[in-house]
């Protein structure tokens, strides 16, 4: 069979257009044993995410992860599933709606903007066959995540560029690699605490909790670890809170190996003991509520600092639709549309004689 299969043309002189493809995670279909089986599947096969040796991985992957981890997982999304689905895929649509609107405010009129998720559905394939149906030949990929972590950002990229493998007629492809620092983001996280102390009051420590990844990541170079904390400096400073009051901990362990440290629940329960009466807790890694924050965090850690004798556990909520936030995410996504910007928009009529006149062309041959 042939490699690369006959695909519908995009070219022969019709004008390309400019795409945005947001990407997250990814999420179960549905809150059950039978749904997270194949997604963690999926998951955890990724050689991103789960850097075994697959000789070593893959009997402990079938044999006991897959057997015991999605029904208890599933009863997790249970405790955090919307009427329409999924946290993270509720909040990923509705950030790619927000951000088309914002888009085109921006005077960036025609760009269209789409989303998938890594793992799961809508997938990064299915994606990008839709951006080849609508004649897209520049896509801009912008991986939801703020840190840049192999794990996560390296993933997509790896993806994308599998799925390219078996196109002929390629698109241009850039990246928005990491946003930890840009101003957008940072202020619009500041100004989310603030609205939140407005309505609870201001508590005695902020803690900003990140997603975990193995410590080893780091020794081998991975820079996530050192953007969390720029990311949380920054907050900081942005609110003007002394060191003092600033946590950084890192979340959602996973097996036996070291993570990065201090690891949240502990450190929240040792702050409780140690007689810190009120915690705030936000996540700046996750730019939509999911199950990590919603279950974990607001649920779990809650629990966990209440029952170590803490008084008050205040959980801010991600980014998710918030105003600043999408403000920013048009900001971020149109410095590297950069001179794509300025092309200029298919005419559909000519776009139309032009695909007339190839059809023609080709049939003289
Ligand atoms: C097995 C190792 C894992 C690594 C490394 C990892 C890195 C990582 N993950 C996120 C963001 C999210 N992870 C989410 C869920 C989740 N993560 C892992 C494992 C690793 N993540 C698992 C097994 C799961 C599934 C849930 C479970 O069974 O506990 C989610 C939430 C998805 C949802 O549907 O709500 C997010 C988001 C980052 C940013 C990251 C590295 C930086
Ligand atoms: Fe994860
Ligand atoms: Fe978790």
């Amino acid at each position: 069979m042939a490699r690369y299969r006959p695909e519908p043309p995009y070219t022969h002189g019709t004008p390309a257009r400019t795409a945005v493809l947001l990407v997250n995670l990814g999420t179960p279909t549905a809150p059950t044993a039978a749904a997270l089986r194949p997604y963690l599947k999926q998951f955890l096969s990724d050689p991103r995410v789960v850097e075994i040796p697959r000789a070593l991985w893959w009997p402990i992957l079938n044999g006991i992860i897959l057997n015991t981890r999605p029904k208890k997982s599933a009863e997790k999304y249970a405790s955090v599933w919307l009427p329409e689905g999924s946290p993270l895929k509720v909040h990923t649509e509705k950030q790619a709606k927000l951000l088309a609107g914002y888009l085109g405010q921006s005077g960036a009129h025609g760009v269209r903007v789409d989303w998938a998720m890594r793992y799961g559905s809508p997938s990064i394939p299915e994606a990008l066959e839709r951006l080849r149906a609508a004649n897209c030949t520049r896509i801009l990929v912008v991986p939801m995540y703020p840190q840049y972590a192999a794990s996560t950002t390296a993933s997509v990229m790896d993806e994308v560029a599998r799925c390219l493998l078996g196109w002929r007629n390629l698109p241009e492809i850039r990246y928005v690699r990491s946003f930890h620092d840009d101003p957008g983001y940072i202020g619009a996280l500041a100004q989310s605490v603030r609205d939140h102390w407005v309505r609870s009051g201001e508590g005695d420590k902020l803690v900003m909790s990140f997603h975990g990844v193995p410590r080893r990541s780091l020794d081998l170079g991975d820079p996530y670890h050192c953007e969390c904390h720029k990311t949380a400096r920054l907050v900081g400073e942005a609110l003007g809170l002394p060191a003092e009051r600033v946590l950084v901990t890192f979340q959602s362990r996973f097996g036996k190996a070291e993570w990065l440290k201090p690891y949240t629940q502990p450190t929240l329960e040792a702050m409780a003991a140690g007689g810190t009466q009120r915690v705030d807790v936000m996540c700046p890694g996750f730019v939509a509520d999911c199950l990590e924050t919603l279950e974990e965090i607001a649920m779990e850690c809650r629990t966990a600092f209440i029952g170590a004798g803490g008084q008050q556990f205040e959980y801010i909520p991600c980014l998710n639709e918030n105003d600043a936030w999408i403000d920013a995410l048009c900001r971020i996504t149109r410095a590297h549309l950069g001179n794509w910007l300025e092309l200029p928009e298919p005419d559909p009529q000519a776009l139309e004689r032009s695909r007339q006149r190839a059809r023609e062309l080709g049939a003289q041959r």
